[in-house]
């Protein structure tokens, strides 16, 4: 039977879920997605799950100062980006959204550039490491303040409107920060003008050290959404493929002049919140040892392997390509050097004016 995808129902009482733990298709429609589409899911989760192990070397090694780990978060980040139109459309991100870096096609040189902060950086060397962003791909920089990107988002979205451009705008954050005045503000504008923004919330229980019950008491991050009038979906994002369909049909919805939307993705952090934490102080290890047992990468290649899409030589080969391709990338960032100092002068301002032509100078002249 095949019933129209675009069903999803809003708040339901159980997360939106298309894969079994077991990895079989449990949705009550057919697949529409081939075989390279499915391949390319898994290899985006892959590479982005080894990239955030090579942060790890980074940072105990000096290259960078600071990491926000993505691991199991991949399965919510890569649904995300392919349901989007990618370059058309616009994402604001947060820090923890690496692995959807990846999956929105950002090359993994400017990755590596952006956590050194060189000469390979587009935001030359100006950003705090894990705070990408694209102008290319339109995807707006990473600001740490939390919950600040969502009235911009919303902004993004009325002016889509407002211009008929025929995009979508796509803001993610964790669910920390829907406890942000600047969340319900941002949310709110989006949802009374009827702009076409989606509110992807990735939902990994924590903020920090404070667990979801000690900063909300309300249900679900989705429930928050009737406040504003717009429907909010609550989504299993260890499951790839729902986290794509249930996006997919939201920036769908929103793309026809439907409205804002809120998602919540709910996943689970294996790592501590970055490289300034210690998780040990407020997280038992049985609990992530019990999530890991959940994995969203295991779960998606049970699927491929029971479709036939897959076995050992497959995987040992892609993740081969991946280190081969992840260590070239970072040789190359690393090879571009420092950023130079007088950048610091550009991009300011329109044209420079003298007094900061005059310190640009004296900066070059020091450094000569
Ligand atoms: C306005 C503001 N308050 C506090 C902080 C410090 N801070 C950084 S990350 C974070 C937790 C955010 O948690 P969540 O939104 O759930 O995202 P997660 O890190 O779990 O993915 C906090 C409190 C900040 N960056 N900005
Ligand atoms: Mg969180």
């Amino acid at each position: 039977m095949i019933k129209d995808k675009t069903a999803f129902e809003p708040f339901s009482l159980e997360p939106i879920r298309l894969l079994s733990p077991e990895g079989e298709w449990i949705a009550p429609f057919e697949l529409d997605l081939d075989e390279a589409t499915l391949k390319g899911f898994y290899r985006d989760m892959v590479a982005a799950r080894m990239l955030d192990e090579k942060f790890v070397i980074l940072i105990r090694t000096g290259k960078t100062s600071f990491i926000a780990p993505h691991a199991g978060h991949e399965a919510a980040q890569v649904g995300i980006a392919h349901a989007m139109q990618r370059g058309h459309d616009w994402l604001f991100p947060y820090y923890r959204d690496m692995g959807l870096m990846v999956a929105m096609g950002v090359p993994m040189v400017e990755i590596f550039g952006q956590m050194l902060g060189n000469a390979a950086d587009p935001a030359k060397g100006r950003q705090m490491p894990s705070h990408p962003g694209s102008k290319k791909l339109n995807i707006f920089t990473v600001c740490s303040a939390i919950a600040s990107h969502i009235p911009p988002a919303a902004g993004a979205a009325i002016s889509m409107k407002l211009r008929r451009t025929n995009q979508v705008a796509v803001c993610t954050f964790g669910d920390g920060a829907t406890s942000e005045g600047d969340w319900h503000a941002g949310i709110n504008f989006a949802a009374v003008q009827g702009a076409p923004a989606v509110f992807v919330c990735e939902n990994n229980h924590y903020a920090i050290s404070v667990d979801y019950a000690h900063q909300t008491s309300a249900h679900t991050i989705a429930d928050k959404a009737h406040a504003y009038g717009i429907p909010g979906y609550r989504v299993d994002g260890l499951d790839v493929l729902a986290s794509y369909y249930v996006m997919r049909h939201v920036i769908e919805r929103s793309r026809a002049g439907a409205g804002a939307a809120l998602v919540e993705l709910e996943v689970y952090r294996y790592g501590p919140h970055s490289s300034a934490d210690d998780d040990t102080r407020y997280r038992p290890k049985s609990e992530v040892d019990a999530a890991r047992k959940r994995d969203p990468i295991a779960r998606f290649r049970k699927f491929l392997e029971q479709r036939g899409l897959w076995d050992n030589v497959a995987e040992n080969k892609l993740r081969t390509q991946i280190a081969h391709d992840l260590e070239a990338a970072l040789q190359e960032a690393e090879a571009a050097g420092e950023a130079p100092a007088e950048w610091m002068f550009d991009d300011v301002l329109s044209s420079r004016p003298w007094h900061l032509e005059e310190q640009r100078k004296l900066v070059l002249d020091e450094l000569r």
